[in-house]
């Protein structure tokens, strides 16, 4: 068997197209939809990320700002930047590029931004939202994986799916959000006895870890559904994810490339995410 592939690259730019629809419609009702973006210092991934999601926040209409922070901002500086765009009427949509720097907390910072802006869906509030089945704001990487497998028909209900990782930012939100759908939900970590017996009983498998090869297709089930999240770089500096992507393609029914998978999908999560409230402050105009 040759797996299909999660083509993220092509659903992102689709979801774009329908993205680019919603705001050209909000504008009619004199609403710009707007994701402020706080970057502190000059982590090279970050700055490819957030390049990333300008050039498409921007290529979908909305109106994007950058808040671009030395490495040695203090807390309070920072802070006091977020509570004035918790303020402004024009952002609807606030995020901090993580990581911070030492002298930041980032469980603080996250927790300032105001619950309704959070896009990321870390603040302690949407946290409680996402596990306790209300709406709210829900991390960006899990979302756009839900809407990768809703794009391809994955049938969820049912279904086991074990996620291994959990990460605040990817593992616990992606075991809540296919949870919510009905999946039987394992979630795996480092002090997980016997992985591979896991593994192979997963109907749909997420690998959130960070470790280049950790997955091969001797550990997955045949006809699976295999997420890799994984974003490692080789001895060549070239990105990898955390499974072994030739041997798991002969096994498995579908599976994400890295790149083209996850990364453009957690980028779309989070302009629907941003979408989705403009769309409310309309509603609430009404
Ligand atoms: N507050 C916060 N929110 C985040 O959502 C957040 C964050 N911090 N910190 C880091 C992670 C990582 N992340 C990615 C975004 C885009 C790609 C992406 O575009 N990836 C491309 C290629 C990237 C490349 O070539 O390096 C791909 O996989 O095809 C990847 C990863 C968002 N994150």
């Amino acid at each position: 068997m040759t797996a299909t592939i999660l083509d993220g690259t092509k659903v992102a730019k689709r979801a774009d197209q329908v993205f680019q629809e919603t705001v050209q419609e909000l504008k009619q009702h004199q609403i710009i939809p707007g994701l402020a973006v706080i970057l502190v210092g000059d982590n090279p991934a970050s700055a490819v990320y957030v390049r990333n999601k300008q050039r498409r926040a921007e290529k979908i209409g909305l109106n994007y700002q950058l808040f671009h922070l030395p490495v040695t901002v203090s807390q309070d500086e920072l802070l006091e930047l977020i509570q004035r765009l918790n303020q402004d009427p024009q952002v609807d949509g606030l995020m901090v590029q993580m990581p911070l720097p030492a002298q930041i907390d980032a469980m603080v910072v996250m927790n300032t931004i105001a619950p309704e802006k959070d896009v990321d869906g870390f603040s302690i509030a949407n946290v409680g939202r996402l596990w306790s089945g209300m709406f709210g704001n829900f991390p960006g990487t899990p979302r756009g994986i839900m809407r990768l497998l809703h794009e391809y028909q994955v049938p969820i209900a049912g279904q086991h799916a074990v996620v291994i990782g959990r990460s605040d930012i990817v593992g616990k939100p992606m075991a809540a959000l296919l949870l919510r759908e009905n999946a039987t939900v394992t979630i795996a970590h480092s002090h997980t006895r016997d992985l591979r017996s896991l593994t192979r009983q997963a109907d749909i498998l997420v690998v959130a870890v960070g470790q280049a090869g950790l997955i091969s297709g001797a550990d997955i089930k045949p006809g699976a559904v295999v997420v890799d999240v994984g974003m490692n770089r080789n001895e060549a500096g070239k990105l990898v994810g955390d499974i072994d992507f030739p041997s798991v393609a002969q096994v498995a029914k579908m599976v994400t490339p890295v790149p083209g998978g996850v990364g453009p999908m957690t980028i779309t999560g989070l302009l629907e995410q941003v979408v989705t409230l403009a769309q409310r402050r309309v509603e609430q105009n009404d």
